[in-house]
């Protein structure tokens, strides 16, 4: 048994697997980090192993920690990936990153895949027919752009997520949530038609924290998931353990 943790820069998301079998999920802070992790290995005795995927600023020392009782694994960018990493900079692609891509190449196989993350920033991975990771692009996430409007402007209100009411805003409310959605699916879907453009014979994977808001929304057919890093992190490391 196994528990993987992705350390994202909103939230800590935990998964405990055995073989391809999901358990059981745990989300939290990262002030409530050691608390979880002690009361996932009390309530699953059976966790030999700790795959860590981070890139938030979790110090290492919380999971080495852990050492004397469990295997600890963070996975980095040395680790065996079932892609051709051509990114230009391979070593500043984000180990979440290159996680999803494992997952959308295992899961996916013999198609073009994008992967599009909606966290704290959304990202989108692209993995061709022929397991070459491409790339794809990083802009701020929804609750960050909220954020955004508050923190450099003096008038804008801080609000919290909401479905506008139409696309013409009529009041300072409605215009941001206007601006902050209706800006976020159309980007998406704008992302989702240049590479329908381009490329065919593709699945779409929506995953984070926004998945559920986002998926109903959205023009283009997707395949959402918001547990497919946790799931890509659990492949990841079988495909490390086979690979290595
Ligand atoms: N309870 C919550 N706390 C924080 N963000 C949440 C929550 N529920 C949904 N979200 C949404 O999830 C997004 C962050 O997603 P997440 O996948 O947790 O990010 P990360 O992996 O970067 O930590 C935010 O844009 C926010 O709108
Ligand atoms: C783009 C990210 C900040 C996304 O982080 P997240 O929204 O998942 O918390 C992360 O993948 C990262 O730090 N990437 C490094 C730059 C790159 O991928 O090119
Ligand atoms: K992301």
């Amino acid at each position: 048994m196994i528990l993987v943790v992705d350390v994202g820069n909103t939230r800590i998301k935990a998964a405990v697997f055995e073989d391809a079998t999901l358990f059981e999920i745990f989300v939290f802070s990262k002030i409530e980090l050691q608390k979880n992790i002690e009361n996932i290995l009390k309530k699953f005795e059976k966790i030999t192993d700790l795959i860590v995927s981070s890139v938030g600023d979790v110090e290492k020392q919380s999971f080495l920690a852990y050492n004397n009782v469990l295997n600890v694994h963070f996975l980095s960018h040395e680790d065996p990936f079932p892609f051709l990493n051509r990114y230009a900079t391979p070593k500043t692609l984000g180990i979440d990153r290159m996680v999803l891509a494992a997952g959308a190449t295992l899961q996916f196989p013999n198609q073009n895949r994008l992967v599009i993350d909606a966290g704290t920033c959304v990202t989108y991975d692209f993995i061709d027919e022929e397991n070459n990771y491409l790339g794809g692009a990083i802009a701020p996430g929804l609750r960050l752009r909220y954020e955004a409007l508050h923190n450099f402007t003096a008038k804008l209100p801080l609000l919290s997520l909401e479905s506008p009411k139409d696309f013409i805003g009529t009041s300072t409310s409605e215009s941001i949530h206007s601006g902050v959605v209706n800006g976020f699916v159309y980007e998406i879907d704008g992302f989702i038609d240049e590479y329908k453009a381009r490329y065919s014979n593709f699945i779409i994977i929506l995953t984070g924290g926004d998945t559920d808001f986002l998926a109903k929304r959205l023009k283009n057919t997707i395949f959402a998931n918001s547990n497919f890093l946790l799931e890509s992190l659990n492949q990841t490391f079988q495909y490390k353990i086979k690979n290595d």
